[in-house]
């Protein structure tokens, strides 16, 4: 089953941090690079309902929004479409009252200086003033494609201001376990390298 991820998990990963995660789950899992925060001090992490809509529309976004529960992330196959806002402010506010984490899509948002006085999570491909239509039909709840990588409803996101990395939804205690280890083993290697010491020879280079 999937464990809910609370508090003090939710501030391991934090700690961790989307890149060391991504290397320890074995170098799966990352989105693009073309997936960033809306504000690089925002983090989120949190369990995907998986949004696919056409490109230029966002009906099944307010479906999505309307259908969440509290502390889902939002991920949303927008098909890259940069052109359109497909979420702004108003969208923003009704996923806070639903409670929802947070938002990662892989398209436009707008209405970007409302969204980060509110402090919610918003990770985007792009930012367009353009709006969209509200008529085209979408899915809620199915396995997209977000930022080239794989997103399953329940899979854990997390994002920071490297990027998203998505972890399998069963696999949580694995990831942070591995994230773990590594950040200890990385621990070690600044100790040395204030003790003089050079990457090289640390990581065996030479
Ligand atoms: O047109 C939309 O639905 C997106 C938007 O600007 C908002 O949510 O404020
Ligand atoms: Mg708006």
């Amino acid at each position: 089953m999937n464990e809910p991820i609370d508090e003090p998990r939710r501030a391991i990963l934090r700690r961790l941090g989307a890149a060391t995660i991504y290397e320890a789950q074995g170098q799966v899992g990352a989105m693009d690079s073309g997936i960033k925060s809306l504000d690089p001090s925002s983090f989120l992490a949190g369990r995907a309902l998986t949004v696919d809509v056409p490109p230029g529309d966002n009906l099944f976004i307010h479906h999505a929004v309307a259908a969440a529960r509290p502390g889902d992330v939002l991920v949303i196959d927008a098909k890259g479409y940069r052109e359109a806002g497909a979420w702004g402010d108003v969208l923003t506010l009704a996923a806070r009252c639903a409670g929802v984490a947070g938002l990662v899509i892989d398209g436009g948002v707008r209405d970007v200086d409302s969204i980060v006085a509110m402090g919610f999570p918003v990770f985007c491909r792009a930012v367009s003033i353009k709006g969209t239509t509200k008529n085209q039909a979408g899915e809620v709840g199915g396995q997209i494609s977000c930022g080239g990588t794989p997103v399953r409803p329940g899979d854990i996101v997390v994002g920071d201001r490297d990027g998203v990395v998505v972890i399998l939804g069963d696999r949580l205690t694995e990831a942070i376990d591995a994230a773990v280890e590594r950040e200890r083993k990385e621990d070690g290697i600044r100790a040395a390298l204030e003790s003089g010491a050079l990457t090289l020879d640390l990581l065996g280079l030479r």
